[in-house]
Formats: structure tokens, C-alpha cells, sequence
């Protein structure tokens, strides 16, 4: 066997989806804080990324995960996640997927019944509650940085739809909410294709239309996702809501989407729908489903803000060693766009 640069990366997926875990071959990038590392890794290291989530090593529905030792002195890990179009400050999916492949591969010790990780992120310190038995991560609950809405009601022209309602609003990533029955959508499987096709339009446009920029980290700005918001249904005494969040460069988030979540229950708090500490189920494409709550009101820099919790678990699907044959004519991959829309 011939390969350079050996990554093993342990294979998991977040309700639905699919979160790599790199546990050996790298190196963490330097850098002063997350965000720098974060910066430095994707600058410099368009290969890593490239070799591991573009074909043919890869594919267009993965994420990979570096775990880094942290800079935060309460932190336990760092953690930057490598998505395909961006480098993200949080994901909550790819958070639950690190911390899971952490604690059951004993990157960290795990304690039962339940083990606090403390991951220090590009975008902030998230607490996380593993409940634990067996060896196995049974649940994963995080507390997420501060998340709250950066434009409400705002009118965007939409090339083939004309002028769109929408809001935008940050949950670790920045998000341009859309009601998808403005649009006739149901959220169904079947109209995966078309909320891709849509969302990265609406994307686009909101992104030059509406300007945002995070008040205490002017490096996150512009819109990064669309998410389609279901309508609201009391289920058990509980509100629940279907999502499809449309992630760059155009396939559908598969679990409902840690940040996006987020993003949203802030949008609902602004707008009075929903109080601290009720609960809400947000429900994926796949109909899997995330636990979430508002747990407090805070500020980033001067915008008004919450804390939110979001509770969801993942699976391991396998162990893998990826590497680059000397002679192989493909050593960072390729994009098609049969797969890899846009
Ligand atoms: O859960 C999340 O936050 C995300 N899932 C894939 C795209 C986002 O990073």
C-alpha cells in the first residue's frame, strides 16, 4: 500500500447528518483564538478539506471535524468544523457528532451517567451534557452561543420568485429565515431538489440585499444558509416545526440543523412566540427531530439575545484511513455539479 498524508477520521452522523471526525493525521492550525485557527486552517489548508469532503474521498453531503486542543482555559477540546463551501464558526450537528466520537473514543474520559464537555469554538465556549451508559452517548444537550435576530421583516426581489418576506437571524452561522408556505412548500422529502434550487437563489440575493454583520466579531458576516420554516403545531402541549436549512453549495441539512434551530427560537422570542423555558421540537427533512429550549436572555455586544439549548444525539457509522496515492491524478479531489449543485 502506497499512501501520503494518512488521515483516520471516525465516521458518525447527528440525526441524519453526516459529521467526520478527524482522530489522527493533523496537526491543529496556529492561531491566537478559535476564530484565527479556524481562518488559518482554511487559508492554508485547502487540501485537507479538499481531499477529504470532495470526490472522490469525499462527497457533497459530509462535514469533517478537527479537534484541537483548546485556547479557552475552561474548555475541554476545540473544535473547528470543515463544511464544503465554509469554514463555520458552530455547527450543531458537527458538535454532536465531535463530542460523541470524542467521549466513545476516549479522546476524552467518559463519566456516567453524564459527562460535561466544555468545546471552545470559533464562535464561543458551548457547554455540552452527554448522558452516557454503557460506554455510549445515549444524548447530547449543548447550550449555544448567544444567538438573536439581525433583520426582521425585511423585503428582498428574488430572481424567478419577485419580492420575498424574510428574516435573518444568527445561531452560530447566519441564517435567512423563510416561511415555506409563502412559497407553497410542505417540506416534504420529495421537494428536496426544489428547496435547493430555491434557497440558494433566496441565499444569494439576501446575502447582497442584507447586509449582516455579527456586532462583536465583524469577520462573521453575510448571510451563509436558507432556512425554510414550517408552520407551528402544538404536538402533546408541545410547539413543534418542521425546517429544511439549504447548506452551500446546495443539498439539505438531514438532522433540523443545530444553528439554524437556533437562529430561529431567537426570531420566535423576538417576536413573542415563544417564551424562556418552553419547549420546543424542531423536526428535519427526515422528520428527525431536535429538543430545544430557550434557556435565558443575554446580549451580543448590544443586541438584545438567547441562550438556547438544543438536544439531539448521534451514531457512529465506522473508522476509516484516508490517504493520497503518489500517482493518483485526483490528490485533492474534484467537484461535478451532477452532485455538487452550482
Ligand atoms: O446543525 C447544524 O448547525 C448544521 N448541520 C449542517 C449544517 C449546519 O452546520
Amino acid at each position: 500500500m502506497q499512501l501520503d498524508r494518512v488521515i483516520t477520521v471516525v465516521g458518525a452522523h447527528a440525526e441524519g447528518e453526516v459529521g467526520r471526525v478527524i482522530t489522527g493525521g493533523v496537526l491543529p492550525p496556529r492561531g491566537a483564538t478559535m476564530f484565527e485557527r479556524m481562518t488559518n486552517l482554511e487559508r492554508d489548508s485547502s487540501w485537507l478539506r479538499n481531499m477529504l469532503l470532495f470526490d472522490p474521498r469525499g462527497s457533497v453531503n459530509a462535514a469533517v471535524n478537527l479537534i484541537t486542543p483548546p485556547i479557552h482555559p475552561d474548555a475541554d477540546i476545540g473544535m473547528i468544523v470543515m463544511e464544503s463551501d465554509y469554514f463555520v464558526p458552530m455547527s450543531g450537528s458537527n458538535l454532536i457528532c465531535t463530542v460523541t466520537v470524542a467521549l466513545e473514543a476516549g479522546i476524552i474520559p467518559m463519566k456516567e451517567p453524564r459527562t460535561i464537555v466544555r468545546v471552545d469554538t470559533p464562535a464561543g465556549l458551548v457547554e455540552v451534557i452527554a448522558e452516557c451508559q454503557a460506554g455510549k452517548c445515549r444524548g447530547i444537550t449543548f447550550r449555544n452561543i448567544p444567538s438573536f435576530v439581525m433583520h426582521r421583516d425585511s423585503m428582498i426581489e428574488v430572481p424567478g420568485i419577485g419580492s420575498l418576506r424574510v428574516d435573518v437571524a444568527y445561531g452560530g452561522m447566519i441564517y435567512c429565515i423563510v416561511n415555506s408556505e409563502d412559497l407553497g412548500l410542505t417540506l416534504a422529502r420529495s421537494e428536496a431538489r426544489q428547496l435547493v434550487e430555491i434557497g440558494e437563489r433566496i441565499k444569494a440575493a439576501a446575502a447582497v440585499q442584507l447586509p449582516s454583520v455579527h456586532p462583536e466579531n465583524p469577520l462573521i458576516h453575510t448571510i451563509n444558509q436558507t432556512e425554510f420554516a414550517g408552520p407551528i403545531e402544538i404536538i402533546k402541549g408541545v410547539k413543534t416545526s418542521k425546517n429544511a436549512v439549504v447548506v452551500s453549495p446546495g443539498r439539505i441539512d438531514r438532522c433540523p440543523c443545530g444553528t439554524g434551530t437556533s437562529a430561529r427560537l431567537a426570531l420566535l422570542h423576538a417576536r413573542g412566540e415563544l417564551a424562556v423555558g418552553e419547549r420546543f421540537r424542531h423536526l428535519s427533512i427526515l422528520d428527525t427531530v431536535f429538543d430545544c429550549e430557550i434557556v435565558g436572555e443575554t446580549k451580543a455586544g448590544p443586541v438584545p439575545a438567547t441562550i438556547t439549548q438544543v438536544s439531539g444525539r448521534a451514531w457512529l457509522t465506522g473508522v476509516s484511513h484516508y490517504g493520497v496515492d503518489p500517482e493518483d491524478p485526483f490528490p485533492e479531489g474534484y467537484r461535478l455539479s451532477d452532485t455538487w449543485f452550482a
